[in-house]
C-alpha cells in the first residue's frame, strides 16, 4: 500500500529545503526524495564549493596583485589542500540536511522518484501518494549532441578533481566557463574557453564583460569566441576538441575538457506521462501558481521550472511562493525583479535589473552613466586594475532601472542596487544614503 502524504518533494536542494520546512512547519505531512546526497546542487556540486575554491584562487590573485607593493613572495595553489579545505564545507552537508529535515518531522526517501498516477511517485519499489507533489529536481548538463560529449568533464567533475590537469578546455562560454577558468588559471593550469557565441557571459553588460577580458588575458586564459565545439576525441595523451570557429575548423588539444554549455531540467526519468504534466518544447506548462496546468495537484520550484534565471535566491523563492500556495490554495505569484547575478571570477561580474539592450526593447527613457574606474580608491587599495560600472536611471521618475558592475567587491556592491532597483528606490536617495567609508559601497553615489 502506498505511503500518503501531504506533500511529497522531488528533489532535495534549495527549493526543496524551504518548500518542505514551510509546508511541515504549518503542520501538514511531508515526504523529501532525492537519489543523490542530500542537499542539491548549490552546496554539493555548485554554488558553495565553487566559492571554497575561489577563496583560495582569490588569496593567489591578491597576492600577486600586491607584489611589489608591500607583498613579497611566491604564493601559490596547494590543489589537494584548496579540495580538503572545500570538503571541510561540502562534506558534511548531506547528513546535516538529513537531521534537519528529522529534526522537523520531515521523512526522507532515497532513490529515483517516477511517477506512477497523477497524485503518486515509485521510489525504488516503495509508492508515495500525496495531496501535492513539488518538482524541486533542478538542472543537469544539457546533452550537446557532438560526437564524443561522453568524454566531457561535468562541473561537478571539475570541482572534485583531486589533480589539476595541465591544459584544461572548457566547452562554453557562460557562467561555468567564466568561474572555472579563473579558479584553474590561479591555480596553475592552462586554459581555453571555446564560445559558440560573439563573447562571453551573455546575460552581462557587453562593455563590462569587455573590460574583465582584459583581466582574462592578463590571467593567461584563452578566449575563442564564435567557437562552437563539434566534436571530441579520445587519443593516447588525452583529447582533441574539434570546434568550428566562424567557418574554420580548429583543433585544440586538452588534458581535460569540460562541459560549460548549460544546463536544463531532465525530465526522463521522472514519466511525467503517468502524471498527466504537460512539457512543451522541453518546459513544464505552469500557470501563473507554479502549478501544472494540465494536473494540479504538481507544482514546481527553482531549476526545474525553468521561470526565472537559474540561481539559488530564485529556487527559494519559487519554493516559498509554492508552499504557500499549496498551503493556502493559489494566491502567490514569483517576483523575479531585480534578480541580481554574479559571475565569481577575478574580480566578480555583476549585475541586477535592465540591461540598455532591455530598458531600449521596453521603450524607456532612460540615462547611462557608465565609467572604467581603475583610478578609483576601491580598485588602487585593492592593486586590481579592472574596476568599472554602468548604470541606468530612468528620466522623469528617477528610478534605478540596472546596475553593471565590475571590480573588487562586485558581489557585495551589487546588492545595494538590487535593493534599489526591486524596492523603486530612486538614484536620489541612493546618492543621499551614508555608506561607510571606506568601502566599495561608498563609491555607489558616484556611479549614479
Ligand atoms: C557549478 C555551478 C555553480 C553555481 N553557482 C551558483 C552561484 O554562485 N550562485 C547561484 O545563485 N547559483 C549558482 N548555481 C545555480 C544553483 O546551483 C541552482 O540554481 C540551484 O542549486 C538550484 O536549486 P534547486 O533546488 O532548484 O535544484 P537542485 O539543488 O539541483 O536540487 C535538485 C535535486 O533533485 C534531485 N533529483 C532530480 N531528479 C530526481 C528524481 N527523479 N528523483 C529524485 N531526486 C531527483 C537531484 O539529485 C538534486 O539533488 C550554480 C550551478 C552550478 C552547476
Ligand atoms: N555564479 C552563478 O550564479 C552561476 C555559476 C555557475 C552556473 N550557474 C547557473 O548554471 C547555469 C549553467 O551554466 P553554464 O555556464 O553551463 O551555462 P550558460 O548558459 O551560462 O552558458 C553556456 C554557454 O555555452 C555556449 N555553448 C553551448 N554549446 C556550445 C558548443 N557546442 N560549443 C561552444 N559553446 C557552446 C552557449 O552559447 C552559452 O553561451 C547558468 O545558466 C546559471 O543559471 C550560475
Amino acid at each position: 500500500m502506498a505511503k500518503q502524504y501531504d506533500l511529497v518533494v522531488i528533489g532535495a536542494g534549495t527549493a526543496a529545503m524551504t518548500a518542505a520546512s514551510k509546508v511541515r512547519a504549518a503542520g501538514r505531512s511531508v515526504a523529501v526524495v532525492d537519489h543523490r546526497p542530500f542537499g542539491g546542487t548549490c552546496a554539493l556540486r555548485g554554488c558553495d564549493p565553487k566559492k571554497m575554491l575561489v577563496g583560495g584562487t582569490s588569496a593567489v590573485d591578491h597576492a600577486k596583485r600586491m607584489r611589489g607593493k608591500g607583498v613579497a613572495g611566491e604564493v601559490t595553489v596547494d590543489w589537494p589542500e584548496l579540495q580538503s579545505f572545500k570538503r571541510s564545507f561540502t562534506d558534511p552537508v548531506p547528513s546535516k540536511q538529513e537531521q534537519s529535515y528529522a529534526s522537523k518531522g520531515v521523512d526522507t526517501y532515497h532513490g529515483l522518484a517516477r511517477f506512477i498516477a497523477p497524485n503518486s511517485v515509485d521510489v525504488g519499489g516503495v509508492a508515495l501518494s500525496a495531496t501535492h507533489i513539488l518538482l524541486a529536481s533542478g538542472a543537469e548538463p544539457v546533452k550537446l549532441g557532438i560526437p564524443g560529449a561522453e568524454y566531457l568533464a561535468t562541473s561537478e567533475t571539475f570541482l572534485n578533481l583531486q589533480a589539476l590537469p595541465r591544459h584544461i578546455v572548457l566547452v562554453g562560454g557562460g557562467y561555468i566557463a567564466a568561474e572555472f577558468s579563473n579558479i584553474a588559471a590561479l591555480a596553475g593550469a592552462k586554459v581555453t574557453i571555446l564560445q559558440r557565441s560573439d563573447r562571453m557571459l551573455k546575460n552581462f553588460d557587453p562593455d563590462v564583460v569587455g573590460w574583465l577580458m582584459e583581466k582574462f588575458t592578463a590571467l593567461g586564459i584563452e578566449v575563442r569566441t564564435h567557437a562552437a565545439v563539434t566534436r571530441v576525441d579520445r587519443i593516447d595523451t588525452g583529447f582533441v576538441v574539434h570546434a568550428d570557429q566562424a567557418g574554420t575548423p580548429v583543433t585544440v588539444s586538452a588534458d581535460l575538457v569540460v562541459h560549460a554549455g548549460g544546463r536544463a531540467p531532465d525530465f526522463e526519468v521522472m514519466d511525467l506521462n503517468a502524471a498527466g504534466v504537460q512539457l512543451e518544447r522541453g518546459r513544464l506548462v505552469l500557470n501563473e501558481f507554479l502549478q501544472s496546468v494540465t494536473n494540479p495537484a504538481v507544482y514546481a520550484a527553482g531549476d526545474v521550472a525553468q521561470r526565472g534565471p537559474a540561481l539559488t535566491p530564485v529556487s527559494s523563492h519559487d519554493a516559498k511562493v509554492a508552499a504557500a500556495n499549496i498551503l493556502e490554495g493559489n494566491h502567490a505569484r514569483p517576483d523575479y525583479r531585480a534578480v541580481p547575478s554574479v559571475a565569481f571570477t577575478q574580480p566578480a561580474v555583476a549585475m541586477v535589473g535592465l540591461t540598455e539592450e532591455a530598458a531600449k526593447a521596453q521603450g524607456l527613457k532612460f540615462r547611462v552613466k557608465s565609467s572604467q574606474t581603475a583610478g578609483w580608491f576601491t580598485a588602487r587599495q585593492a592593486a586590481e586594475s579592472t574596476y568599472g560600472f554602468k548604470t541606468l536611471v530612468e528620466e522623469g521618475t528617477d528610478r534605478v532601472l540596472g546596475a553593471h558592475l565590475v571590480g573588487p567587491h562586485a558581489e557585495d556592491v551589487i546588492n545595494v542596487f538590487a535593493l534599489a532597483v526591486r524596492h523603486g528606490l530612486t538614484s536620489r536617495e541612493l546618492k543621499s544614503t551614508m555608506f561607510a567609508y571606506p568601502t566599495a559601497a561608498s563609491d555607489i553615489g558616484y556611479m549614479l
